[in-house]
């Protein structure tokens, strides 16, 4: 039996069409599901265990990477597989594990069942599967998140131009601040940093390839810091920072460990899997293999 978690709301209503056709196929098929709604946020991590209580063999998001998360923090540690049917405005955690934005072809894959444990980082409070950034990129997902131009982007299937509206946003009003990172013991201190980004997977905000080597089965966190005190330099190397084509450079440092403190001058944004979760100082660590997928 499988326990679908649906979120009709991601990707501004992406969610229910995703759903409708999910249950369609399962319908034809024949395969047994239960299936539960989100209501509001934190919704999934409560529908997610009572799923488990109610000994499903896999528990599946329908929904975009903040229900993934909430989901998969409650199978952290557990044999219960995640499942996922990509239904947000970015899917990069659907991306990382090359599941099809095609809904018959995601769900194939789970009916398919072939299990595997991938990493997951830890923050102590909360999880996250691709990546943690700390700076300007929290500050975009805060007002990507919310401005009434997602609902919009979202419905034109322009996703992820929600995030480009949110940069432009935040580069008229961010400042840099210095930040003391500290990768399993070694202590570094960067001056004017934008943003500290840590990765359990290449992409976010929309396939955007921040740590091009990260890798969730690796053991190991990657992570990359832009600093500098003029925006031009790193401004014009947004373009080959989407692809992972940039390299490092005065602007940009590269790094990778298993356990990281971040401290900065001043309280910054913390932000995982596109939804601000806390502020500086903040802590984190690879969990390896931590979680079941399908
Ligand atoms: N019924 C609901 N109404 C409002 N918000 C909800 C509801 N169900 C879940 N949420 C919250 O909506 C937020 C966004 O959901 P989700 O990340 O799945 O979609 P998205 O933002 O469109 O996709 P992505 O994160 O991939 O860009 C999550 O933080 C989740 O807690």
């Amino acid at each position: 039996m499988y326990g679908f978690i649906v979120n009709t709301t991601a990707g501004s209503g992406k969610g229910n069409k995703v759903w409708k056709k999910a249950e369609a196929a399962l319908k034809k098929n024949g395969t047994p599901y239960l299936v539960s709604f989100t209501e509001k946020p934190q919704d999934a991590g409560r529908l997610a265990k009572d799923l488990v209580q109610r000994g499903v063999n896999a528990v599946v998001a329908v929904g975009g990477d903040g229900t993934v998360n909430e989901t998969a923090e409650v199978l952290l540690h557990k044999c219960i597989p995640l499942g996922v049917i990509p239904a947000g405005s970015g899917n990069d955690f659907a991306r990382s594990l090359a599941v099809s934005n095609n809904v018959d072809q995601a769900l194939s894959r789970i009916i398919e069942y072939q299990p595997k444990k991938i990493d997951v980082l830890s923050l102590g409070d909360s999880c996250c599967l691709t990546v943690t950034g700390i700076g300007f990129d929290a500050a975009v997902a805060k007002a990507a998140n919310e401005s009434y131009l997602k609902k919009w982007f979202n419905a034109a299937g322009l996703g992820r131009l929600s995030y480009a509206a949110g940069v432009l946003h935040v580069l008229t009003s961010f400042s840099p601040t210095h930040m003391t990172i500290t990768i399993d013991g070694h202590k570094r201190v960067f001056t004017d940093v934008w943003l500290t980004a840590v990765a359990n997977a290449p992409n976010y905000g929309g396939n955007i390839r921040i740590c091009p080597d990260a890798e969730n089965t690796d053991g190991y966190l990657n992570l990359c810091i832009l600093h500098g005190r003029k925006k031009w330099p790193l401004l014009r190397r947004i373009p080959s920072i989407c692809q992972g084509k940039h390299r490092p450079n005065k602007n940009i440092s590269f790094f990778k460990g298993k356990d990281v403190h971040i401290h900065a001058d001043s309280p910054v944004l913390v932000q995982s899997d596109g939804e601000v979760v806390t502020e500086t100082p903040v802590r984190v660590q690879i969990l390896p293999g931590a979680l079941t997928v399908l």
